[in-house]
């Protein structure tokens, strides 16, 4: 029997599909796997117990993903789950940059008492006017899967789109636009373009990437929105740029202290990805991975391991060590199993930086004192057998 926990609600039909072999439990620490939102795990301590992470979402900066993966915690994340959610918040951040909606609805609640409101709101109606969206130049900068779907609607928007990620994969790159111009910096994206949306992970080389030196590049009245996470765009500065002028709009999905009531900033709490569709997608993906791995071993979408995939286990017992990523750790493995007088069936060993995991299907039974000199050789960080 394998227990989770629940860091955040997740959608019931991601739990549903989790079996009769699994529980629910109030206990954290003894849970095998957690599923979190965005819970902040930084200052937790994790279990000997715990085996995974399951984020239900893109981003992992709530997560400590180098301290878990010393501990052996394989933390997962679920690509492009809810990028079709945020795309659409996206569009509709660009609709109310562009002219005064809210505005225009806050006027509609003041008079609403009023009998002669329709004749008001024609004498009115101009201080809420505003732009088309058709004919502007929009850049993307991260062209992953939020920043691409972004990218190719806005095309159908009639808008001219720039796009900017020095590390696109080639799954992103197929997916692209082929009218989506090529920046080859981000500096020309900003000289370029009327309205700028930035869809990069929260790294320590993306802090601050909107600062007061790229915003005095940029368009005057440039509208600049951010569906990635605050800490991508100076605070500060954004306020600053707001009050001066020099950004028309800031359109955020991130409330921070510094940013919320500030004039012309639209400040949205963070609903990117909060559709049925988009929770839904995350839950049943961040479900189906923890299963695998519990189960089988395998590994898909783990931010902080390599992806090792060897299929169910085929009546085999099946040993996976996680360990660092240093010389003759396989040697050592087949070795002791050899000592033991066990035939390997199946092999995998995969690396991901400084990280690896090692899968091996064997067709006996795997004694403790096996498990355990394993486990005792320098810089395997843990082992499983999974019969
Ligand atoms: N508002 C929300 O609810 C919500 C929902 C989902 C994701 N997000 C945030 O959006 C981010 C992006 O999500 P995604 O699903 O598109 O992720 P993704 O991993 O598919 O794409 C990220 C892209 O950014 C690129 N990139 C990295 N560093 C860059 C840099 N310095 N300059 C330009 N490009 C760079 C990568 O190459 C990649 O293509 C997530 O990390 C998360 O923080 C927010
Ligand atoms: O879970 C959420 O509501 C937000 C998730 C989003 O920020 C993400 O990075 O996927």
């Amino acid at each position: 029997m394998y227990k989770y926990h629940c860091l955040n609600p997740i959608a019931e039909v991601g739990l549903d599909r989790f079996t009769t072999d699994y529980a629910q439990t109030a206990k954290v620490e003894e849970a095998d796997a957690i599923l979190v939102r965005s819970a902040a795990m930084h200052d937790m301590e994790f279990s000997e117990n715990l085996k995974a992470i399951g984020r239900a979402g893109a981003g992992v900066n709530n997560i400590p993903l180098e301290k878990c993966a010393e501990k052996g915690i394989v933390v997962f994340n679920t690509p492009g789950a809810n990028a079709n959610g945020v795309k659409e918040l996206v569009i509709a951040g660009m609709l109310l940059a562009s002219r005064d909606i809210v505005g225009g609805i806050n006027w509609v609640q003041e008079y609403e008492e009023d009998g002669n409101i329709a004749k008001l709101a024609e004498k009115q109606k101009k201080q809420f006017a505003g732009h088309e969206i058709e004919g502007k130049k929009l850049g993307v900068i991260g062209l992953g899967a939020i920043g691409v779907l972004v990218a190719n609607v806005a095309t159908h928007l009639g808008m001219e789109v720039y796009g900017y990620d020095p590390y696109v994969s080639v799954d992103s790159a197929w997916k692209l636009s082929r009218s989506i111009h090529h920046a080859t910096s981000v500096d020309e994206l900003y000289k370029e373009c009327d309205f700028i949306t930035i869809h990069v992970p929260a790294t320590e080389d993306t802090k601050n990437l909107i600062d007061k030196d790229a915003i005095s590049i940029m368009k005057k009245d440039v509208v600049v929105m951010n569906f990635a996470r605050d800490v991508l765009v100076n605070g500060e500065d954004m306020v600053d740029a707001l009050v001066s002028g020099a950004v028309k709009r800031y359109v955020t999905d991130f409330p921070t202290p510094e940013i919320a009531g500030v004039k012309n900033a639209i400040v949205i709490p963070h609903l990117g990805a909060s559709t049925e569709e988009s929770e839904d997608n995350c839950a049943v993906m961040a479900v189906a991975e923890l299963k695998d791995y519990l189960e089988n071993g395998n590994i898909r979408n783990s931010v902080n391991y390599p992806a090792c995939e060897m299929g169910d286990r085929a009546g085999n017992v099946r040993i996976t060590i996680l360990h660092k990523n240093i010389p003759n750790m396989l040697g050592q493995f087949t070795a002791l199993l050899a000592e033991a007088d066990m035939n390997i069936a199946l092999l995998s060993n995969k690396s991901k930086k400084e990280y690896a995991y090692t899968m091996i299907d064997v067709e006996t039974a795997v004694s403790d004192e096996v498990q355990e000199k394993i486990a005792k050789i320098n810089g395997v960080l843990k082992v499983r057998v999974l019969a």
